[in-house]
């Protein structure tokens, strides 16, 4: 089944289940996300600057049988392209990259400590929703008091706010904020992220795949410990984006519409929230910020 879509409000259509590509090189990446749109069937792509693989997952565009409208496509704006002028160039050359001449959804990837260039950067990509290269636009990390500056600034809101967001971390307040304006909740990291470490400086290696509670329900199913925790994000609204490399991973990522969690499922699934990140708290991150 073709994973539902969300509409955002941009009035764009997002499919809700999409495959990630951090920490894949453009070969890997090429590779898979050309199996998960001509062969799984995924129609939406999450890839950042940052991941230093636009370039694979522009290839594998090419090479698709399925034509670039039908294929969502993210990217980011990293953190040392901040600003108005910096962000316009940034964006071009991620076009480039992509070898596309537009894409589906543009997001500034952390907030940052600078308040004013966020702002001026939040300038740069109205101006490129304005001409139509992205057709949305929106942020990553961003706590509600980020999002607030932005609905204060007038203009635009983001389309998505995309966040760590696992049971371990279920963002509540965030997700409250951001349902009231209108903002799509999209969960990074949602199988707990990569399996041997974390990265953040208070996180811990991903337990979330081998947590009991997750493999008892995974096993009531007949299913695995992703595809359970991938129906959570789903049932929850959430837009989410596993990351694979593997063939049988990204088939088994998508194949989650054949079944459903039951009300006792989600709360035993609630009951995982303890606050541990994978990743930073965006009030503590300011990596390659300009001086
Ligand atoms: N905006 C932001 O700041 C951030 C955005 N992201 C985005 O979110 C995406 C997903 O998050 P990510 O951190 O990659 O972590 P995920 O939670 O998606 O987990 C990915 C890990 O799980 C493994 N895996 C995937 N499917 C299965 C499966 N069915 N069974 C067992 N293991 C599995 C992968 O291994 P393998 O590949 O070897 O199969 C990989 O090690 C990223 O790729 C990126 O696009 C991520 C971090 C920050
Ligand atoms: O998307 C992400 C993954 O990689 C980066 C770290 O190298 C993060 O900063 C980022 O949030």
């Amino acid at each position: 089944m073709t994973p539902p879509t969300i509409t955002l409000n941009s009035g764009t259509t997002i499919p809700q289940l999409g495959l990630g590509v951090w920490q894949a090189t453009n070969d890997e990446t090429e590779r898979a996300v050309r199996y998960a749109i001509d062969e799984a069937g995924y129609r939406h792509i999450d890839t950042a600057a940052a991941y230093g693989n636009e370039e694979g997952v522009g290839r594998a565009l090419a090479a698709s049988s399925v034509p670039r409208e039908d294929v969502f496509v993210t990217t980011k704006l990293w953190n040392a392209d901040q600003g108005y002028e910096p962000a316009l160039k940034a964006f071009d050359t991620s076009l480039e990259k992509l070898g596309t001449d537009y894409v589906d959804l543009y997001l500034i990837h952390w907030p940052l400590q600078d308040r004013d260039r966020l702002l001026r950067t939040w300038d740069a990509l109205e101006k490129i929703a304005g001409s139509g290269r992205a057709k949305a636009i929106g942020v990553c990390n961003f706590e509600p008091h980020h999002l607030q500056l932005l609905i204060d600034r007038g203009g635009m809101l983001p389309a998505v706010d995309q966040v760590e967001l696992h049971p371990h971390l279920p963002q509540q307040e965030i997700r409250r904020f951001a349902s009231e304006h209108g903002i799509a909740v999209e969960s990074w990291s949602p199988l707990g992220g990569t399996s041997n470490s974390g990265w953040g400086p208070n996180s811990k290696p991903n337990t979330l795949l081998v947590d009991p509670i997750v493999t008892r329900i995974a096993d009531r199913h007949s299913k695995s410990a992703a595809q359970v925790l991938i129906r959570w994000h789903l049932q929850n609204g959430l837009i989410v984006i596993p990351k694979s490399v593997h063939e049988q991973r990204i088939s088994q990522n998508i194949d989650v519409f054949d079944f459903e969690l039951d009300e006792l499922d989600l709360s035993e699934l609630d009951t995982l929230d303890d606050g541990t990140r994978v990743g930073m708290h965006p009030d503590e991150m300011n990596i390659g910020a300009p001086a």
